[in-house]
């Protein structure tokens, strides 16, 4: 077990930060999915923790010693990349026992280890198979425990199951996260899966160009956004621009008593948030498109102001193209320039709810 601590780590390529004052504590046995959208610095920030990569600045802790300038072969840490990289000219067995090989590990004491960590990922019968003669998932499996048999103290997984169809990814990834309790590895995983990070996760770092915009665990970071960046990137959001003026926004449809100042707003909601029931109004919203999903529909609404919504209803729910309908919607965020500013449901914010249902 071990403690990370990443602190106010940069990373300058020519004149661009790729990692810009990055601060993160991992604690022991935890797991952290790096999770944010191409190019926002994952990738840099976990090969500078691997010893890949050297920080323009700050400092990278491991328990008490600082790794900052340490080689990778020095540091108790394991890196399994996007693409495995393994020998083609070596079986799997020989793969996984490298490492130790060049430890100078007595022959018993590989030949153990090395079963071991085969057993561990599901290949135990496969050691004399040339890795040539494996799939792609067994190949992903061979480079886990080809990390995992020299016992690191922190794994770093570089979205490494990308290359894999969803169904064996997901296979996969609960292997990993069973694995990792089980050894009680401090690991980080970048992905840039948001159904991965909120499925494995202790807790997320969402990063945005190299900074980051909040972490927190996996069901704070969907319930209690702190930007809007991170609202509409984990899981769907409807975003409504808006003023508030006397602390009422001015949206018709949502006419909330939020206490800002006045100024410039984006309201949202999420799909399963928003409800929809028929409406006679004339200028009521009106359904473009259903997608049914078997376990849920979704709806897309389009309002009288162009603007269009996506609603969440049951598979049963009787839903048409063309209907006129009335949304209205059990809970909200308030964003300004990016920061929450405001998180509520309707309930709260009183009699103004009865403005939005029909007459
Ligand atoms: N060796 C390099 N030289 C110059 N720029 C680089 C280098 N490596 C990365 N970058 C830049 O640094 C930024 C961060 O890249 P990085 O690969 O860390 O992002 P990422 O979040 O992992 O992206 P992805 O999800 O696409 O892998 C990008 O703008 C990238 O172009």
């Amino acid at each position: 077990m071990a403690h990370l601590a990443i602190e106010s780590v940069s990373k300058l390529f020519g004149t661009t930060f790729a990692v810009n004052d990055f601060s993160l504590e991992v604690g022991d046995g935890e797991l952290v999915c790096l999770l944010g959208p191409s190019g926002s610095g994952k990738s840099t920030l976990l090969r500078m923790i691997g010893g890949f990569e050297r920080p323009s600045g700050g400092t990278i802790r491991i328990d008490a010693s600082d790794v900052t300038n340490l080689p990778p072969e020095r540091r108790p840490t394991g890196m399994v990349f996007q693409s495995h990289a393994l020998w083609t000219h070596m079986d799997v067995f020989n793969n996984i026992a490298f490492g130790l090989k060049l430890r100078r590990l007595p022959k018993s004491e590989i030949r153990e280890r090395v079963e071991n960590a085969l057993d561990m990922v599901g290949l135990a019968d496969y050691g004399r198979r040339m890795t040539t003669q494996l799939s792609g998932g067994q190949q992903q499996r061979v480079a886990l425990a080809r990390s995992l048999v020299l016992e690191p103290k922190i794994l770093l997984l570089d979205e490494p199951f990308a290359s894999l169809d969803q169904h064996l990814r997901e296979r996969l990834r609960e292997e990993v996260r069973d694995i990792q309790q089980r050894l009680g590895i401090t690991t980080l995983f970048v992905t840039h899966g948001q159904d991965e990070a909120l499925a494995l996760a202790d807790r997320i770092v969402v990063m945005r160009d190299g900074r980051t915009e909040q972490i927190a665990p996996p069901s704070t970071i969907y319930r209690q956004p702190q930007t809007a960046f991170v609202a509409g990137f984990i899981g769907s959001m409807n975003f409504v621009q808006s003023r508030t003026r006397n602390g009422v926004c001015d949206h018709p449809l949502f006419p909330l008593a939020v206490p800002v100042e006045d100024g410039p707003v984006t309201l949202a909601t999420r799909p399963e948030a928003l409800t929809i029931r028929p409406s006679y109004r004339a200028d009521a919203a009106s359904v473009h498109r259903i997608v049914d999903f078997g376990t849920h529909k979704i709806v897309d609404i389009d309002l009288a102001d162009g603007s269009r919504l996506k609603a969440m209803v049951a598979p049963d729910d009787r839903m048409e193209a063309g209907m006129k309908v009335e949304p209205n919607f059990t809970s909200f965020f308030v964003f300004r320039d990016n920061t929450l500013v405001h998180q509520g449901a309707p309930a709260t914010t009183g009699a103004q709810l009865g403005r939005l249902l029909p007459v």
